[in-house]
């Protein structure tokens, strides 16, 4: 019988092909080894191999284009970063080989990374690769790398791919994607995802993988068959393509089958992620985590860079809406240049969002101020929210500080518990709402998001959890202003019904989930949809709350899901 590794799906889609497993990782420069006395000339020698790899990886991404090149010259950066120079200059004159100092000062830079977590502790698989293509440039071992030259598809499997591997892929080629390693937004996922390869991450087992074994790979239960029946492959394979045309033959404006509409919006990082949001049909944009342009750099942004990147989203979307969150700093975002006054035991807890502004005035003056001369004559709609809001108070200051900035529009983030039991007060304060169900729900079931160990109670069908949205959307409604969701729940096709079931009047999410929520919701009425909410909310606990909601949804087959 066949066996199954289990990972995350990251991109749907259903792959069927033999495992070809990257191999070539760089054997480790032996502890102790030093160079023949000339510092100098070992320091020289080592510049060049990371300038060679930055250039080299510069010139992948510009023959690959599109967000491979952004991604790649991001990568490119590191190599060329000072500090790690510094690391490795200190090692050479100490006497340390040129190998051996670029291994143990990536190494130690790794370490920190690793342990920030989150987007940078996702950055360690694009550090490893700079370390493995500098060490083999100094040794003369043959580069890492993919199959330059296969015939036939292939299902790439390793422990993590880094962009250099995967930005010259042909996609014709690559049937799917597994890595060992790497999670929902690590580079694998987001490049899968640009490129519409099915891909499953953190998949145990999976580089010990035999070469040439054959894979079914879905991108979406993160599911992968060692050597299936071929006959039940080649049907799963014919499902997702029948499926995917399912998906294809819905298009426009979001709305249930009933006519009621539900924008569609897409949550982005940047200007980066426009492209995939209007391929998929965005309406606008319902999360703009402008934190993205603060990560992975020493000193804040200028407002000259800030209004640039805000104006390039604004742009992309005339005549649409396009909801702006100011920096979302802290717990699992941190801020190189913005650490928490002090030792935070439970960050998650502390210092972050909306309550760092409160500390650093300036910082919210200059984002608004580059918000508010970026939509300057924009075509867009702009609409700007703070995340992290807890209290009245704090609605009321940010409310007052986009006014004066001159943005009209300004509401907030539902994502603390308090904020969604006394949403009929903030409602008051503020413009419109949008839900953060990946908060809300940590919060609400008091389940850290970075836990592994707690990701069970980290559940957004959890009855409490629609709760509090139901109290957050009813009371929005009741004064007359909307409440979107734009948290993963979103991205759901299932819970999408339940949430417009809840009265949620817009649905913001990863670009790849928006044709499978469309999708979704044209299926069902708005009395489904209620019905389906109803039920979820009368459940004892998630499990129960998706079954119950299921059986009020009867549109979801032919979706298979
Ligand atoms: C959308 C949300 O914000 P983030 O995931 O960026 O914290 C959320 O919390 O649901
Ligand atoms: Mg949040």
């Amino acid at each position: 019988m066949a066996t199954t590794l289990k990972g995350s799906g990251v991109s749907p889609g259903t792959g069927y092909a033999a495992a070809h497993l990257l191999v070539g990782s760089i054997p480790e420069p032996p502890k102790g080894a030093v160079h023949d006395g000339d510092a100098a000339a070992e320091k020289a020698r080592v510049q060049a191999a990371l300038e060679e790899v930055a250039a080299d990886l510069e010139a992948r991404g510009e023959r690959a284009g599109g967000e491979a090149a952004e991604v790649l010259s991001a990568q490119a950066m590191m190599a060329r970063d000072p500090g790690l120079a510094d690391g490795v200059d200190e090692l050479v004159d100490a006497g340390v080989s040129g190998e051996r100092a670029v291994y143990e000062a990536f190494g130690a830079y790794r370490d920190l990374l690793a342990a920030a977590g989150g987007y940078l502790g996702e950055r360690v698989a694009d550090l490893d690769d700079i370390r493995d293509r500098a060490v083999a440039r100094l040794t003369g071992a043959p580069m890492p790398g993919v199959p330059g030259d296969a015939a036939e598809p292939y299902i790439l499997v390793a422990r993590d791919l880094a962009p250099a591997d995967t930005a010259l892929l042909d996609r014709n080629l690559v049937a799917a994607f597994v890595t060992e390693d790497g999670g929902p937004t690590s580079h694998t996922a987001i490049l899968a995802r640009a490129m519409g390869v099915p891909a499953v991450v953190g998949c145990a087992g999976a580089t010990a993988l035999v070469q040439g074994t054959l894979l079914l790979v879905d991108g979406a239960t993160g599911e992968v068959v060692i050597e299936p029946e071929p006959a039940a492959a080649q049907a799963a394979v014919a499902t997702a393509r029948a499926r995917a045309e399912a998906l294809s033959g819905t298009s426009g404006p979001g709305a249930t089958a009933d006519g009621h509409p539900v924008p569609l919006l897409a949550n982005v990082g940047g200007p980066k992620d426009l492209e995939a949001a209007l391929a998929n049909g965005a309406e606008g944009v319902g999360l703009y985590r402008t934190e993205f342009l603060f990560l992975d750099r020493a000193d804040a942004p200028s407002e000259e860079e800030q209004q640039a990147a805000y104006r390039a989203v604004f742009d992309a979307f005339p005549g649409g809406r396009v909801v702006v969150r100011t920096l979302d700093a802290g717990a699992d975002k941190p801020l190189a240049f913005l650490p928490p006054p002090g030792e935070e035991p439970n960050p998650a807890l502390g210092e972050r969002g909306l309550r760092m502004f409160r500390r650093h005035p300036d910082m919210m003056a200059a984002q608004l101020g580059a918000l508010a001369r970026a939509a300057e004559g924009t075509e867009a709609i702009p609409y700007v929210m703070a995340p992290m809001v807890a209290t009245v108070a704090e609605a009321a200051w940010f409310a007052e500080a986009c006014h004066a900035a001159g943005l009209e529009t300004a509401g907030i983030m539902i994502e603390v518990p308090s904020a969604a039991l006394r949403a009929r007060d903030l409602a008051k304060v503020v413009d419109f709402f949008s839900i953060g169900t990946n908060d809300l729900t940590q919060y609400a079931m008091a389940a850290d998001r970075q836990v592994a160990g707690v990701s069970e109670l980290q559940d957004p069908w959890h009855p409490a959890v629609l709760d509090l949205i139901a109290l957050a959307a009813g009371a929005a409604g009741a004064a007359g202003k909307g409440c979107g969701v734009c948290g993963e729940a979103g991205a759901d096709p299932v819970l999408a019904c339940v949430l417009v079931g809840l009265g949620v009047t817009s649905l913001s999410m990863g670009a790849p989930a928006l044709p499978w929520v469309r999708a979704s919701l044209a299926r069902h009425t708005l009395d489904q949809c209620r019905a389906a909410a109803d039920a979820a909310r009368s459940a004892p606990g998630a499990s129960e709350a998706k079954e119950a909601a299921r059986a009020c949804l009867t549109g979801l087959g032919d979706l298979g899901l």
